[in-house]
């Protein structure tokens, strides 16, 4: 599927939060093995971008293709969550728990694994991740570094073609976000990062572009 085209691409993006248009007749194109980072000043729109990709904030205008689909409508979108994953910028948005480990088994339970097979891959993600030793802790009692590699666990178990990452290495100290970022330059993915971090940016962008205050 979609072998030569760009895995994500928008034309003339328009996208608007409580009636407010924030992004404007945005361009943009994810071709295969690039790390795109998207940069802007608070507001201009990163995280309403990302979350527009999974139909979470509906187009106000333009069009969108994602891995070779035209995306319009909640059906378009739905079987795309999970192809695309996404980590969202507050960790603890989507942790469900009850256990770390239940938590990233979740997805792969979700799409048809054996309840054996959903915790082997579970536990395989928290071990490629470095919190092996967090698998029975219960959710709601991570630190918020903790609950961010947690919530990639469960993205990464669902076999992503494509990450969407919202500020990924926030509320890690360097060690895990050396970690995190070395797991995410090792997985090979494609993948569209919204990042103030410099030594983010630095490691993984392969390609950078910045989002400007929509025109009032
Ligand atoms: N749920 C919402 N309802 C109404 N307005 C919103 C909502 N979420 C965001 N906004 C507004 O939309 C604009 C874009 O917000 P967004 O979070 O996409 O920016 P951002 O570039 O990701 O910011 P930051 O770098 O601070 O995370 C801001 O003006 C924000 O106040």
């Amino acid at each position: 599927m979609n072998a030569a085209g760009p895995l994500i691409l928008g034309r003339g993006l328009r996208l608007a939060r409580a009636g407010k248009v924030v992004v404007e007749a945005f361009d943009l194109e994810l071709h295969a093995g690039e790390r795109l980072f998207v940069l802007g000043a608070s507001g201009t729109g990163k995280t309403t971008l990302l979350h527009s990709l999974l139909g979470f904030v509906p187009l106000a205008g333009g069009e969108l293709q994602l891995l070779g689909r035209t995306c319009r409508s909640e059906q378009d979108f739905a079987p795309l969550r999970g192809p695309l994953g996404l980590l969202f910028q507050d960790a603890g948005d989507q942790l469900f728990g009850p256990t770390v480990a239940e938590d990233a088994a979740f997805g792969p339970l979700n799409r048809g694994a054996s309840a054996a097979e959903a915790r082997e891959i579970a536990l395989q993600t928290l071990a490629r991740i470095g919190i092996a030793h967090l698998a029975e802790r219960p959710v709601h009692a991570l630190s918020g570094g903790e609950q961010r590699l947690a919530a990639l666990a469960g993205v990464l178990a669902m076999s992503p073609q494509v990450l969407l990452l919202d500020e990924p290495t926030t509320g890690l100290d360097e060690a895990a976000s050396e970690r995190l970022l070395g797991v995410l330059a090792d997985s090979g993915l494609s993948m569209i990062v919204a990042s103030h971090d410099p030594a983010c940016v630095g490691a993984l962008a392969t390609r950078r572009i910045t989002l400007a205050p929509a025109p009032r």
